[in-house]
């Protein structure tokens, strides 16, 4: 195998629970990631020297702190201790919005960990994936293993959830909220009261950083305004992305068809499993 063209998929954080801060400063929560079916998409062409090279459409992302390329480094320098010298001319087609809350970057780093497993014949597991993707974002371990989940710790530790698949309405309002800033403001939310597996489904759902982002960034405020007419609304992650729950696609597409438009979005299908292990599994 010399190629292989991946999906990078993104999710939505059903809700967002901060239960506590840790030493480090870091937050523990509890959340339920969905999976869609819209993405990202790579792909990912063989070297035989050790060179990685990344090319994008969007030629702002095209950096070494792009995190696609500090996967491929990071699993590099692994395969190097296994002794093989292999390279990659990597190309990232860019469709989601970024630092929305959508997990994009994340996803793409997830991907990438699995594509070059694969091209490099490295045979690390996904538990050892996993962990490596956890050094380059709390998300990077959910894109790993692929399965809508209940997560918690710092997002890491995942049990995997099958849920009934609905159809989502995204808007990213023009607007950057810093993942940073919100888990140092003085005014987040800090402790709220764990869940439990077996009482997810029956308590009330919300995202901690939304009223905190609302107040921050009015535009948010506005765009939940304008969705929940339409169907039950919500932020995902830190924002600044927003969206709602629809039973079908007509009542999605009406709701979508008289988006302001000066507005982004998009519609996409809940996912049990992500597109992305179908996709490798084809490639066995
Ligand atoms: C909170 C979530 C929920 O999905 O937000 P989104 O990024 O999706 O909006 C993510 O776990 C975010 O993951 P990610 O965006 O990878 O964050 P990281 O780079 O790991 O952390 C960025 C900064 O956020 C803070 N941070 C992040 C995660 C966490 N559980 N507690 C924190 O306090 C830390 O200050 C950290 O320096
Ligand atoms: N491959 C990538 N795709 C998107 N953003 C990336 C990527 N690599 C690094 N980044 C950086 O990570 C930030 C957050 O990206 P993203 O994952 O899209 O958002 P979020 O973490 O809010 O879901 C971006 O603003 C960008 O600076």
């Amino acid at each position: 195998m010399t190629s292989l063209t991946l999906p990078a998929v993104a999710k939505l954080n059903l809700f967002l629970h901060i239960t506590g801060r840790r030493s480090d400063g870091y937050h523990n929560l509890q959340t339920l990631f969905q999976l869609l079916n819209v993405g990202d998409q790579l792909t990912f062409s063989l070297r035989q020297d050790n060179m990685l090279t990344l090319d994008c459409n969007d030629k702002a992302l095209i950096n070494n702190d792009n995190l696609v390329l500090r996967a491929a480094n990071l699993l590099q320098q692994i395969a190097q201790q296994q002794g093989i010298t292999a390279g990659c001319d990597i190309y990232l087609d860019k469709r989601l919005p970024m630092g929305g809350g959508l997990g994009g970057g994340s996803s793409d780093a997830a991907t990438t960990l699995l594509g070059l497993n694969k091209l490099w014949q490295l045979k690390l597991s996904t538990e050892k994936l996993a962990k490596l993707g956890l050094q380059l974002g709390a998300d990077v371990p959910l894109f790993v293993y692929g399965r809508t989940a209940f997560a918690e710790g710092v997002g890491e530790q995942l049990t995997p959830v099958d849920l009934a698949t609905k159809l989502y309405l995204i808007v990213t309002p023009d607007c950057h909220v810093s993942t940073a800033d919100i888990f140092t403001h003085p005014e987040l939310t800090r402790n709220s009261t764990a869940l439990t597996l077996d009482n997810l489904m029956q308590s009330p759902w919300r995202n901690d950083c939304q009223p905190l982002v609302e107040k921050l960034q009015p535009i948010v405020a506005k765009t939940l305004q304008w969705l929940v007419e339409y169907a039950p609304s919500r932020m995902t992650g830190t924002g600044a992305s927003v969206f709602a729950e629809f039973p079908d696609q007509t009542s999605a597409q009406h709701a979508l068809a008289n988006l302001p438009a000066d507005w982004r979005g998009f519609i996409a299908q809940g996912v049990n499993q992500s597109p992305l292990l179908a996709a490798l599994a084809d490639t066995e």
